[in-house]
């Protein structure tokens, strides 16, 4: 499964563990993109972050993997360039790739697209707010999963707001955002109080007032 995750959040993991259960994947990989040119106009965060995230979050599961070879290749991420690398590494496996269903919408404007069918089967699955398409091919997949209306975008947002992303990432994940200071505005922004996190006195406060209010 290829993506940016700037964060990874539990709506890639979901993606990833229901296809593995009903595909009977042996393994699944996270690819974490080098530099994701359709995303040139937006600031993405560190390769090195974004694949140490994407190791943590991953950790536990035993079928879980990351590989690195789009964060070590130089220049812009394709995908033609992922899997052609995966195949060579590991020539004997039947490769998938598994997309959200806005990726699997923009897949026609992919490098070489019409060479990426013949070297892995493509499985679309569910995403709030996207409608799901085989792009009119039967040897695309397309997989309900349960519906987890999260974003990086939306996680990224709300850390720069100060709003907790508990639960929507998994823990390894806030923690890691928390120590580098991603996604958090500039010292300069916290000090004129712009996107100030809730204050853990305030916090405090209010649950002291809760438990002697009758
Ligand atoms: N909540 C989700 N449910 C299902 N698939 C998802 C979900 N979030 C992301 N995906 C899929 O995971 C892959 C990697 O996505 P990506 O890392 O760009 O995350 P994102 O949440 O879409 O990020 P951003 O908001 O920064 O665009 C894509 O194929 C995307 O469609
Ligand atoms: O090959 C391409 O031209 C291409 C263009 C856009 C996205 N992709 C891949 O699609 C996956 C999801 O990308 P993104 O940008 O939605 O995080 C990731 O593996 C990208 O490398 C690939």
């Amino acid at each position: 499964m290829g993506g940016t995750f700037d964060p990874i959040h539990h709506g890639h993991l979901v993606a990833a563990s229901e296809v593995a259960s009903v595909f009977g994947l042996d393994e699944v990989v996270f690819v974490p993109t080098g530099q994701p040119w359709q995303k040139a106009k937006q600031e993405v965060s560190p390769a090195e972050h974004r694949y140490l995230m994407t190791v943590i979050a991953t950790a536990s599961n035993p079928r879980f993997s990351v590989s690195r070879v789009d964060v070590d290749r130089p220049g812009r991420t394709y995908t033609i360039d992922t899997l052609r690398e995966l195949h060579a590494l590991r020539p004997d496996a039947d490769l998938f790739f598994i997309t959200g269903a806005d990726a699997l919408a923009q897949i026609l404007s992919w490098k070489d697209v019409d060479e990426l069918w013949s070297l892995a089967h493509f499985v679309g699955v569910t995403r709030p707010g996207h409608e799901l398409s085989n792009i009119g091919r039967d040897d695309i997949s397309l997989m309900e999963i349960p519906a987890m209306a999260i974003s990086s975008t939306d996680c990224r947002e709300r850390v720069h707001a100060g709003h907790p992303v508990w639960y929507l990432v998994p823990d390894g994940v806030v923690q890691y955002i928390a120590k580098y200071g991603l996604y958090t505005p500039d010292v300069a922004a916290v000090e004129s109080g712009v996107g100030r996190p809730v204050a853990a006195t305030d916090a405090a406060s209010r649950t002291a007032t809760a438990l002697v209010t009758p």
